[in-house]
């Protein structure tokens, strides 16, 4: 939607009025030759840059009829971009129409072109900040569940599913990518269901050890093993009540797994080297990036496991298969991390929202966040631009050049299927489709790595 541009110009002076009526084009002109009709005309046009003639009657010489005008202008619309004129005598009068919340001056007698871009640049300004207000405004009626930001149809479907199976105590396995926001959905279903007053314990089955992660899952006895100086509750034991959250469920290794189905088929544990059985309620909710019907398929996972685990299967779509929630995360996490990284950024230039719309985040909203705040340290001015997200060719505009855009494309494909298949080039070829030599040669030509 383009919204038609306005232009208020505030001018007592019948000959500069006219000129000014004619210098813009592109611009629908309204023009006021004092404080009550310059409101007025504010309130019917709603214009978003106003050009501010200090001098107004009654107190033409003077700049109080112009900056009592001004105020009047920003109480009412207060995103309006005013710029005052002042006479060449006139400049405190022009700083105090600053420090009053004017957004430039000019000095008169008019250049009609120095004018010209001052009123384009304000325009501009008013557009942007325009657009961040909407975005902000969607980011913030996204849905509440466990600060989730998304607007796209494929996500909402995924938070409607966890909605709806949040109040029954079924087990939720969460099939997605890494960085999909796995974890803060097994939050939010918690959050959602009749535990959410209960612990909510998050163990991430991957970056444990596997020596360590049974002893981290049951807790142990003291003197059970050299080092266990003390009777530890395991992480099972400590969501008692309340929902255990069993990340990258496929590492667990076979003999562990054959633990746990004794735990979800009896709901009592044993600590190691302990010999009483402790009841423990929790609900199960895992997540996986990894293809566990393969899994289950060659014996790596066990398949009794699989089927008291996944109760219900939910998939989460990568970011690119999210329309639009890219640059709705962006600008989610520029509000969420400008205080504290540059206070001085206020959003996302267009450029930078194109760059993003355009990348194909293999990474996924883990990717985007750690980028965007980046960005937000290296951006220079008001806006992150996208030379400071820096993403691999797309700082420039996108490719209109159809072999350019293939490339691109291609690009985009391979480095998220390698990204999938953890850099393996027989399953990076199997998701694209394609055969290995064809692989090996696209990623020889495109001067990509495995
Ligand atoms: N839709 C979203 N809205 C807001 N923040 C999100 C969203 N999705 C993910 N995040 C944020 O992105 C980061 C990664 O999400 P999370 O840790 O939940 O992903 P994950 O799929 O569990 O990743 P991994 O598999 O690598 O552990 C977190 O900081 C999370 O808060």
């Amino acid at each position: 939607m383009t919204e038609t541009k306005t232009l208020l110009v505030v001018e007592d002076d019948p000959g500069l009025q006219r000129q000014l009526r004619w210098a813009y084009d592109g611009y629908d002109v309204v023009v006021a030759s004092d404080r009550v009709s310059a409101i007025d005309a504010v309130r019917a046009s709603e214009p978003q840059v106003v050009t501010l003639d200090l001098g107004l009657p009654p107190d033409p010489d003077g700049a109080s009829e112009g900056l009592r005008a001004l105020a009047e202008i920003l109480a009412l619309k207060p995103d309006t971009k005013v710029i005052v004129a002042s006479g060449n005598s006139a400049r405190e009068a022009a700083l105090a129409a600053i420090a009053g919340g004017a957004w430039d001056f000019y000095s008169k007698p008019i250049d009609i072109d120095a004018l010209g871009l001052i009123v384009a640049r304000a325009f501009h300004v008013h557009a942007l900040e325009a657009e961040n207000r909407r975005l902000a405004a969607r980011a913030d009626a996204g849905p509440a569940l466990g600060g989730l930001v998304t607007a796209s149809p494929e996500m909402q479907r995924v938070t409607r599913t966890i909605e709806r199976v949040a109040p029954a105590d079924v087990s939720v396995m969460l099939l997605g990518a890494s960085g999909t926001g796995k974890e803060l959905l097994a939050r939010g279903l918690h959050d959602a269901g009749p535990r959410r007053a209960r612990p909510f314990v998050a163990i991430n089955c991957a970056a444990i050890p596997e020596t360590l992660l049974e002893s981290e899952l049951f807790g142990y006895e003291k003197g059970a093993f050299t080092g266990a100086g003390k009777t530890t509750a395991g992480k099972i034991e400590a969501a008692d009540g309340g929902t255990l959250f069993l990340d990258e469920i496929g590492d667990v290794p076979l003999a562990l797994q054959v633990k746990l189905l004794r735990f979800l088929q009896e709901r009592v544990i044993e600590r190691i080297g302990g010999r009483r059985a402790i009841p423990v309620d929790v609900r199960i909710v895992s997540a996986t990036h990894q293809d566990v019907d393969a899994m289950v398929a060659d014996t790596r996972f066990r398949e009794d496991l699989y089927y008291r685990l996944a109760e219900i299967v939910v998939r989460i779509p990568t970011l690119a298969e999210r329309s639009g929630d890219a640059a709705l995360l962006a600008r989610h996490f520029v509000q969420q991390h400008r205080q504290t990284l540059n206070p001085a950024v206020q959003g996302l230039s267009p450029d930078a929202v194109a760059a993003i719309d355009g990348w194909g985040w293999p990474g996924n909203v883990r990717e985007l966040e750690n980028r965007v705040k980046r960005a937000i340290i290296m951006a220079d001015g008001k806006y992150v631009t996208a030379a400071d997200l820096d993403l691999p060719g797309t700082a420039q505009a996108l490719p209109i050049n159809l072999r350019a855009a293939r490339e691109r494309a291609d690009r985009c494909a391979i480095t998220r299927a390698l990204a999938q298949a953890d850099g393996n080039i027989s399953g990076t070829a199997r998701l694209l489709g394609i055969s290995r030599p064809t692989l090996y040669d696209l990623l020889k030509s495109y001067d990509l790595h495995a």
